[in-house]
């Protein structure tokens, strides 16, 4: 119903409303008797072999939600009745901004994919984590984090300082985000030299908590191969607990939409069916060069249980999604998990 009905219906307004509107419609509905319960009961798919120990914490499923949905950490709830695992808010920033200008969100219907310059647009590190203190679900939360786009490279460690110190109390685990290109420079940050120094800080602060969280680095999709390998060196080297393979793409390889709609569109990262087979190879990269020395988490183009157990099969220890749960629907998690049960018992 979801794909033959609403969404021909949605595909009809611009895209960043329709986003507003369906979270704004997903809250107002689970605030009301009953809907909770009936939610879960739809889509909520539980069974003790889904469940999965990464990095010390304890995930109900594999399934997570990419950051870029829940922004502000506005649903955490809703989203777990919808059968995620876990879900990660932000990209915040400590102060917050509006983002690039509009329209920022774009839909190729013929790709399944999007392409989307949002800039981090958030209410801030803060408003988030006031907003985390009062979750109810038992899932895992991750805090996505990044800087302002009027913080200067130089001075971007201390804005990631400050959105750890914000969120520390309310998440589960931390994402160090350098690989959006939608913040003019942010990935000059993935360089050897300043990541290094960045996450072996974060690491430092992380370390004097009484119970340090684990940190995760994203990273874009657009690395070659010697980037790849000083990744591993640097996560080696710094103790951080893993990677987030991978953001968006700046490339436009192999698309169906046109020249002149790729033009009109403009910048921006590329998400969906479109990035599935490079990412999954980035993630098969990361964990044959480190011999399986960390935990890779796997997002890109995940759009049906066959393209979930790609990414497994490619190494990665958990997954998310975004783009495939916009053009799958609601039920895309669920489909999920009940497809690896069932094809773990047809393999025992
Ligand atoms: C509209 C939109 C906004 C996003 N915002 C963020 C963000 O703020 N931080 C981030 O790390 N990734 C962000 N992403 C990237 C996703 O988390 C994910 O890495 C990427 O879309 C690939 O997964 P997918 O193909 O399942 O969408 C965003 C993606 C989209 C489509």
């Amino acid at each position: 119903m979801y794909k033959r009905l609403l969404l021909p219906f949605l595909f009809f307004f611009d895209a960043e409303r329709v986003h507003h509107w369906v979270c704004n419609a997903l809250r107002f509905a689970y605030g009301l008797p009953l809907v909770p319960g009936l939610l879960k009961k739809l889509y909520v798919f539980e069974h003790p072999s889904l469940v999965r120990e990464v990095a010390g914490l304890r995930f109900k499923n594999p399934v997570g939600l990419a950051a870029g949905f829940d922004k502000n950490a506005e649903m955490v709830d809703e989203l777990a009745a919808l059968g995620f695992g876990y879900v990660e808010i932000g990209t915040v920033t400590p102060r917050p901004q509006p983002g690039n200008e509009r329209p920022r969100l774009f839909r190729l219907k013929d790709d399944n994919a999007l392409i989307n310059r949002m800039g981090f647009n958030n209410k801030g590190a803060g408003v988030a984590a006031a907003k985390l203190r009062y979750r109810k679900s038992d899932i895992m939360v991750g805090g996505n984090i990044g800087k302002n786009k009027d913080t200067p490279n130089e001075k971007a460690l201390d804005d990631y300082v400050r959105c750890f110190q914000d969120l520390f109390e309310v998440v589960d685990y931390f994402v160090v985000n350098v690989s959006s290109p939608n913040t003019p420079g942010l990935r000059d940050l993935q360089e050897k030299e300043p990541l290094t120094h960045l996450l072996r800080e974060l690491q430092k602060l992380n370390n004097y908590k009484p119970k340090p969280k684990p940190i995760f680095l994203k990273i874009a999709p657009d690395l070659n191969h010697s980037q790849l390998d000083d990744i591993v060196e640097i996560v080696l080297a710094t103790g951080i607990a893993g990677v987030i393979a991978t953001n968006t793409t700046i490339s436009r390889k192999g698309l169906n939409v046109s020249d002149s709609d790729l033009e009109k569109i403009g910048a921006g990262g590329l998400s969906g069916q479109p990035l599935r087979h490079r990412s999954t190879e980035v993630i098969r990269y990361l964990c044959e060069k480190s011999g399986d020395a960390f935990p890779v988490l796997g997002v890109g183009g995940i759009a049906s249980p066959a393209d979930a157990r790609e990414k497994l099969n490619a190494g990665a220890s958990l997954l998310q999604i975004y783009t495939g749960f916009i053009y799958e629907g609601p039920g895309l998690a669920r489909r999920i998990c009940k497809s690896l049960v069932e094809q773990r018992t047809l393999n025992t």
